[in-house]
């Protein structure tokens, strides 16, 4: 009965407790017991419990009772870094409420108020919630005062929890049935159910995390997705738990639940895709289907030249798992044969090459990411670059247009001027400025390429780490720029190229030959690097040659201190690519992210 079902998310800066509610919320429930309630049972993938982050959505469905009613809440996790926030609007678009977590001793954050617009977006009810009230340092009241102003979001309801020592969460759970409303959805229209989350799983195959509008999906049903156009079969249905699924024969109206689609990759099976019925399809899809897309790039090569296809299938296994990856073979005349493969943002790139590293026992070189340029050529036509080294002759150019972001900071006011200037640098232009309290709420348009670049750790480095910041895309804009390119011991490497402003260009090119030089051992010989626009040499340094073999020094004696040496320079070594005959370590291909 969809009149007691309730369908709710979890939405908070990262940090501010979002997986521990939930773990309590689950516990209170009664669906896991103490025993079974490992740390963090939301959290499942191992990368997500070592860095202590949320990646992938995770859904539960409880059983609860009030007043001697007995209610489905279905509560939908939500990934907390900005990375991932195409899969948090896709899991509030599955809801109609959501809890607002905000750290009784933080205060409303960047991505608190990011979050809280994709929820208003979506005609969310929203609960707000202080979290962390056991801690001395709480301020409950000025932190609700904070939502008031922030986000103009009335906090005359409201809980004061713990999510650690579980205070208070009883009533909210009651506070979620009184006050998020019922699905209404048409029990008997076509079925029409949105694709919120998509995994793939060794035994059963892909799986679709779906939460149905109208009607319901059946086991055996064939069901149609509307924006691939293909048509499966309904192998199995289960309702979501993280430690033990429940099978169903449908999926009803109002309702979240698990799809077994009996395929054996993910391909097709798009979040934010609608899944209908194959012979009485509904007429509209649900809307705002855009695919995640990969806004950051790189180039992954293996260090040995004969991992080449390891490096393809490891990348094909992880595909299979995250959609929303991309690579196609490149070659780069220093790397060699590698991937250019596309991310969905700075994190999400270094969860993949650790997996890929760890996962799959690779050593690999990984080039400094880069977004997506899109060139107007003299002739007209219109290409999307990934790779700087691909931008085409400056005469051949007629504009280059890069990616803009709209960034939401939220900065205390002794750190304002810090941040400014921060802010000009990186090119930004400011949208709005608004006090709140003793911070400060600044939105900027950004070019996207100067957030990949190390802005983050520049601005808590700027703000002692006071500042918080989130991020969404808002199209591209034409922009001033060039080609830099690196030479080492006269060879332009072309894994190292990089896209700058016009007006920085030779700003950059020497500090990143500076950094370069620190970076590139000694070698037997003297090693000159060089930046250039074009054939113009705008910046060289030296690194002088080094002479003597580093064992020399043992003078042949203690031979397990030589080993130690050798053992030491071969780790070395593995890190290190051969360009010409000059080795070079993999931070020299991400220096440009620290000038
Ligand atoms: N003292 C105290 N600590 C809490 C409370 N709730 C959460 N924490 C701690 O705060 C830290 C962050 O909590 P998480 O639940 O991982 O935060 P999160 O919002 O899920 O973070 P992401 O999943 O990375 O977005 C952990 O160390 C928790 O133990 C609370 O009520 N009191």
């Amino acid at each position: 009965m969809q009149k007691n079902i309730r369908n709710f998310s979890i939405i908070a800066h990262i940090d501010h407790g979002k997986s521990t509610l939930a773990d309590r919320i689950i516990q209170e429930c009664g669906a896991i017991t103490d025993r079974e309630m490992t740390s963090q049972v939301m959290d499942t993938m191992d990368i997500e419990k070592e860095r202590g982050i949320t990646i992938k959505a995770q859904s539960v469905r409880l059983d609860y009772v009030k007043d001697g009613q007995k209610y489905v809440l279905n509560l939908i996790d939500t990934p907390g870094h900005v990375d991932f926030s195409y899969e948090v609007s896709r899991s509030l678009a599955s809801s109609e409420g959501a809890l607002l977590i905000v750290d009784s001793t933080q205060g409303v954050e960047a991505q608190t108020i990011a979050n809280v617009y994709i929820a208003m977006d979506n005609d969310l009810e929203l609960l707000p919630v202080v979290n962390k009230i056991d801690l001395p340092s709480a301020d409950p009241i000025r932190v609700l005062e904070e939502v008031e102003e922030a986000i103009g979001l009335d906090c005359t309801l409201h809980n004061l929890i713990s999510a650690k020592t579980g205070l208070g969460v009883k009533d909210l759970i009651d506070a979620i049935v009184d006050r998020v409303p019922a699905p209404n959805g048409d029990e008997d229209a076509p079925t029409k159910a949105l694709i919120y989350d998509s995994w793939f799983d060794n035994y059963l195959g892909a799986l679709a995390l779906v939460r149905v509008y109208d009607g319901s999906i059946k086991k055996g049903q064939k069901i149609r997705l509307m924006n691939t156009k293909v048509e499966h079969q309904v192998i199995g249905l289960m309702y979501p738990h993280p430690l033990k699924r429940q099978d169903t024969l449908e999926i009803k109206t109002g309702e979240i639940g698990i799809v077994v689609l009996g395929l054996k990759t993910l391909d097709g099976i798009a979040v934010g895709d609608t899944m209908t019925d194959a012979k009485n399809p509904t007429l509209e899809p649900i809307d705002g289907f855009e695919p995640a897309k990969p806004f950051v790039f790189a180039g992954i090569y293996p260090i040995e030249t004969d991992k080449f296809e390891d490096l393809r299938d490891a990348l094909n296994k992880l595909k299979l798992n995250d959609s929303s990856i991309s690579f196609e073979p490149e070659s780069s005349a220093a790397l060699g044969s590698g991937f250019r493969t596309g991310f969905l943002g700075m994190l999400h790139m270094e969860v993949i090459k650790e997996r890929l590293e760890r996962e799959f026992d690779l050593d690999l070189i990984a080039t400094a990411p880069t977004v997506v340029y899109k060139v107007e050529k003299s002739n007209g036509e219109v290409i999307e670059i990934q790779n700087p080294s691909e931008l085409p002759e400056p005469n051949y150019i007629k504009t280059i247009f890069e990616p803009y972001v709209k960034a939401t900071i939220l900065v205390p006011d002794e750190f304002l001027g810090n941040v400014i200037k921060l802010l000009n640098d990186k090119r930004g232009i400011q949208i709005k400025m608004d006090y709140l309290g003793k911070r400060v709420l600044l939105e900027y348009d950004l070019p996207m390429n100067e957030i990949v670049m190390d802005f983050y750790d520049k601005l808590k480095s700027t703000t002692k780490g006071y500042a918080s910041f989130d991020y969404e895309p808002v199209g591209f804009r034409p922009g001033n720029l060039k080609k830099l390119d690196i030479r080492v011991a006269g060879d332009v490497v072309d894994a190292l190229s990089i896209i700058v402003p016009d007006d920085k260009a030779v700003s950059k090119g020497r500090e990143f030959v500076k950094a370069l030089k620190e970076l590139i051992p000694r070698q037997l010989f003297e090693v000159a690097v060089q930046a250039s626009i074009g054939s113009t040499v705008i910046a060289r340094e030296t690194v002088k040659s080094m002479g003597k073999n580093v064992t020399a020094k043992c003078y042949g004696g203690d031979i397990t201190r030589k080993r130690k040496l050798l053992e030491k320079q071969k780790e070395g070594k593995k890190r290190m690519k051969a360009i010409g005959k000059v080795n070079v370590p993999q931070e020299a291909f991400m220096a440009v992210l620290k000038i």
